[in-house]
């Protein structure tokens, strides 16, 4: 069993901090995207060994949108136990698994040099509607918990320039479920088409993102680093869904950017 993942040599980064209603954010800013990339994915790869060494096994969460891809593609090329880690998603819209929308079929493509030996759990379970597909990945993930929610090692996670995580969008009537319940998965009513999401989405809840052991944000480029910055002052849900997500989550965060 390897003990450690290949550790790259990454210029220092440059921390960002300011002071928000959740306690400090912190940003670690780094020269190049790639950089970025291979400190998170190191990050990670690190994690799960860990938790394999520790557990013999190691379960984690990973966004989707496009920022990602290059973590997940720079992670098969290191030495992981790929066979005894399991990766499940974050949030994923309501489509078939080869759809060009797929949060699965990016995250598949990306994973594709190891994906036969690890454990990849999309949250599309069913297409007859949102809810059945909800109610379903519930199932897988209680199951993977040993009938409890499951406590993840690490959360990938990224925020779009609309301050939303997850599926968890500005003004959505979501923001009045997802922060309180017992579901481990809800579906995400789609909007009138004006306003993301215009899919209807399969999100984790808050608690349930709540029960990672470290959550790692990975974004880029100087619009999405001003809006976490002013995103951050604010706790409301429905203005701010990453504010009010900071306020609350009981893991460690820490933030990854470059321009
Ligand atoms: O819709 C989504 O967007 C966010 C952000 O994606 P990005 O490509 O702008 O980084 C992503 O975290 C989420 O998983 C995805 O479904």
């Amino acid at each position: 069993m390897t003990e450690a993942a290949v550790q790259r040599d990454i210029p220092e980064p440059t921390v960002l901090h300011w002071p928000a209603p959740g306690g400090e954010v912190r940003v670690l800013s780094f020269v190049s995207k790639a950089d970025a990339g291979a400190y998170v994915a190191d990050v990670i790869a690190d994690t799960l060994q860990a938790a394999v060494a520790d557990r013999g096994k190691a379960l984690w969460i990973g966004c989707g949108g496009s920022t990602p891809k290059p973590i997940y593609e720079s992670l098969t090329t290191l030495d992981l136990d790929w066979d005894r880690i399991t990766l499940a998603q974050v949030d994923e819209r309501f489509v078939p698994t080869d759809d060009t929308n797929s949060n699965t079929r990016m995250m598949r493509e990306a994973l594709e040099p190891v994906l036969d030996d690890m454990d990849f759990m999309t949250l599309i379970q069913d297409l007859s509607s949102a809810q059945a597909c909800a109610d379903k990945a519930e199932a897988r993930f209680l199951e993977l918990g040993g009938g409890a929610a499951p406590v993840f090692d690490i959360a990938l996670m990224g925020m779009g320039p609309d301050a939303h995580y997850a599926s968890i969008f500005p003004h959505h009537a979501i923001n009045g479920e997802v922060y309180g319940t017992d579901r481990i998965v809800l579906p995400v009513a789609p909007t009138d088409g004006s306003l993301e999401p215009v899919l209807p989405r399969i999100t984790l809840s808050v608690p349930a993102l709540n029960r990672s052991r470290k959550i790692i944000f990975f974004i880029t480029g100087a619009t999405k680093l001003e809006v976490l910055r002013s995103a951050s002052q604010s706790t409301d849900p429905l203005e701010s869904p990453i504010g009010a997500f900071l306020a609350q989550c009981p893991a460690p965060v820490e933030f990854v950017w470059a321009a």
